[in-house]
């Protein structure tokens, strides 16, 4: 169980405040995710949540208790840009934080716990469809393959929070939606919390189970450093139904899909036959 509070947070760089009142709590295993414009501080949120920043003024409570000084391995995190190391193998890769974590003079196991850890790693590989490619190098993989690669890197972890900083800004389309659907089932299957940054609205609401716009409520033209940003705006129930929504439209395609027959090879059949069961199925 994880619960995340940030009561009246505050960064401010000397005299630049970059978010100001920042007030939120997030029940568990909720998929927050942050939208926003450009430079209004989302990263900076999220790099507070990693403890890689320390708010100015407020406090961040995990489980009720102040968050690290300094990031740990329950919290886990993907970049935009690939975070894996170029050359160690893709299984290599996918060991290394809990050979760091557990063995930190030498940063590796051996024995029966290296055996254990590498089918836990090859189990993770086999989940996010890299198994074939356990023993590639980076280099060697897609730019969707290299970011399941980093999801796999994170999980193994077994973090109590996730944060995604645009996880998928950096890839097409098709391969975006197959990331979405990965990163939902994911975060389903396992005890966590998302925190995910993004500038695509469609995949806010497609993922988030709250969504949340940080931007500046007040601005002085003259001193544009005056004032920080907070959240604008909450959509937590409509996220919600939106989520909802697609997956009833998901299942009733998938319906729909199996009922039809594939199109007929009976070459008695006339152009517009129509079968029984797809006469029951209504577009
Ligand atoms: N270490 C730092 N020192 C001074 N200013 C900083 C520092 N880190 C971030 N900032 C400033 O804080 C502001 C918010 O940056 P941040 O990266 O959080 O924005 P963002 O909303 O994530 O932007 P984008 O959507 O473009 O990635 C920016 O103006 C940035 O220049």
């Amino acid at each position: 169980m994880t619960t995340i509070i940030l009561d009246n947070v505050w960064k401010e760089y000397e005299d630049r405040v970059v978010l100001e009142r920042v007030n939120l709590a997030l029940d568990d295993h909720e998929f927050l995710v942050i939208i926003g414009p450009s430079g209004v501080g989302k990263t900076t949120l999220l790099r507070m949540l990693l403890s890689q920043e320390q708010p100015s003024r407020g406090r961040i409570l995990i489980d009720g208790e102040p968050i690290a000084a300094e990031p740990t391995a329950d919290r886990g995190v993907v970049f935009q840009r690939y975070s894996v190391f170029p050359h160690r193998t893709v299984l290599g890769n996918v060991m290394l934080g809990p050979q760091w974590a557990g063995a930190p003079v030498l940063g590796r196991f051996f024995g029966a716990r290296r055996r254990e850890l590498e089918a836990r790693a090859m189990a993770l590989l086999e989940r996010v469809g890299l198994a074939d490619s356990a023993h590639k190098y980076p280099a060697q993989l897609s730019g969707g393959m290299q970011q399941r690669l980093a999801l796999a890197q994170a999980l193994i972890l077994k973090p109590k929070v996730l944060l995604l900083d645009e996880p998928f800004g950096a890839l097409d389309p098709g391969t975006r939606r197959s990331m979405h659907e990965l990163v939902r089932d994911l975060w389903e299957e396992n005890a966590m919390t998302i925190v995910m940054v993004t500038h695509d609205l469609s995949e806010a609401f497609l993922l988030g189970t709250r969504v949340i716009a940080v931007d500046k409520p007040r601005r002085d033209p003259q001193a544009p450093e005056r004032f920080g940003a907070t959240i604008a705006s909450d959509f937590e129930a409509k996220c919600r139904i939106v989520r909802e929504s697609r997956r009833f439209e998901t299942e009733r395609e998938r319906v729909r899909l199996a009922l039809v027959p594939p199109a007929s090879t009976d070459p008695n059949s006339l152009p517009g036959d129509v079968s029984p069961a797809r006469a029951l199925v209504k577009d």
